[in-house]
C-alpha cells in the first residue's frame, strides 16, 4: 500500500511556492535494492519539490542510508527509477548526479585530520571547477570563495585549524562547507547531528535552516533527533523494514498509530 501523501507537494515552509506545476526535484518510483540475496529496500515512491525539507526517520536498519545511497548513485537500484528534475538518472553515476545539483554528506566524517578548515574548502572549490589537486599552487585563485564559505558556515575563526582539532559540531559544519562549495540545489544530509554535543546542536540546526529557508535549497535529511526535525521539516518520511511506511506532515506522522506501532514504543 502506498503511504499517504507520497506525491503531495509540501508548502508548509521553505520556498515551495508554485511547486505543483514544476517537475519534482526528485522522484522515486518503486525504488528497490537487493544485495547478496537480501532485499534491503522495496517499492519506495515519493516526490520531493523545489524548496522542500523532507526528513527521514525510522528504526536502526530501516534503510534510510541505503535509500540515500540509491538517490545519490552510490548504490545501483535493482528495481524502479530515480528522476532528478524530470530526467531519469537511474543509470547515471554519482558525479553526473552531482553535476545536476545533488550533493550529500555522510554519517561518518569524511575529513582529513591534518588539513586545515580553509584547505578543505579550497580543495573542494578546486575540485568543483575541475581543477587539479595540486592546491599549493595558485591557491589565491579560490580565496574569495573560501572566505565566503567560511562566513556562511560560521567557521571564519577556525580557518587555520586542522580538521582533527575541531569539535564534532565544527566538523559537521566543515562537511557542510565542503558540500556548499559545489552549490547543490538538492542536499542529502545523513545524520548531521551524529556525535554533536547538545550545546552545539542549536547552531548546527540554525545553519541547516538557513541553507533551506534563506538560500532556498531542497533538503533531505536523515536524523534521529525529533526535536531538531520538528523545527525544520515540511514532511516526515518514515522508513520501516526497507519500505516507506508513512509520508506526511510531522504532526500527522506523530499521530499515526501505524507509525507508533512500528517503533514499538520507542519515543518519536
Ligand atoms: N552493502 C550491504 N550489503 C548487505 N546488507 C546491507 C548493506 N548495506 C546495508 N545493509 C543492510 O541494510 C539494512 C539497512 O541499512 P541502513 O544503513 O540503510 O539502515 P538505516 O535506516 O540507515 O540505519 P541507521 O539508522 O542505523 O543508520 C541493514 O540491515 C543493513 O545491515
Amino acid at each position: 500500500m502506498a503511504p499517504r501523501n507520497a506525491t503531495a507537494p509540501a508548502v508548509a515552509g521553505g520556498a515551495a511556492t508554485g511547486a505543483t506545476t514544476a517537475a519534482p526535484v526528485l522522484r522515486l518510483s518503486g525504488v528497490g535494492w537487493a544485495v547478496g540475496g537480501a532485499t534491503i529496500l522495496q517499492g519506495v515512491s515519493l516526490d520531493v519539490h523545489e524548496g522542500e525539507f523532507l526528513a527521514f526517520i525510522g528504526p536502526n536498519g530501516a534503510g534510510k542510508t541505503s535509500l540515500f545511497n540509491l538517490i545519490s548513485g552510490l548504490s545501483p537500484v535493482t528495481s524502479g527509477t530515480v528522476e532528478l528534475d524530470g530526467t531519469d538518472v537511474t543509470a547515471e553515476s554519482v558525479s553526473t548526479r552531482a553535476r545536476r545539483g545533488l550533493g550529500r554528506t555522510f554519517q561518518t566524517s569524511s575529513l582529513w585530520p591534518g588539513m586545515t578548515v580553509a584547505e578543505h574548502i579550497r580543495l573542494a572549490a578546486q575540485a568543483a571547477t575541475g581543477g587539479s589537486y595540486r592546491f599549493w599552487r595558485r591557491a589565491g585563485r579560490y580565496s574569495e570563495q573560501v572566505h565566503r564559505t567560511l562566513e556562511r558556515t560560521g567557521l571564519t575563526h577556525r580557518a587555520d585549524t586542522p580538521a582533527g582539532s575541531l569539535s564534532h559540531g565544527e566538523k559537521r559544519k566543515l562537511e557542510l562547507a565542503v558540500l556548499l562549495v559545489g552549490e547543490p540545489r538538492l542536499m542529502l544530509l545523513d545524520e548531521p547531528m551524529a556525535g554533536v554535543s547538545a550545546e552545539e546542536v542549536p547552531a548546527l540546526t540554525e545553519l541547516i535552516r538557513s541553507l533551506h529557508r534563506d538560500e532556498g535549497r531542497t533538503v533531505l535529511m536523515v536524523e534521529h533527533h525529533m526535536d531538531v526535525l520538528l523545527g525544520l521539516a515540511d514532511r516526515l518520511a518514515v522508513m520501516h523494514h526497507g519500505t516507506l511506511l508513512a509520508l506526511d506532515t510531522p504532526q500527522a506522522v506523530m499521530a499515526d498509530t501505524t507509525v507508533q506501532q512500528a517503533y514499538l514504543g520507542e519515543a518519536l
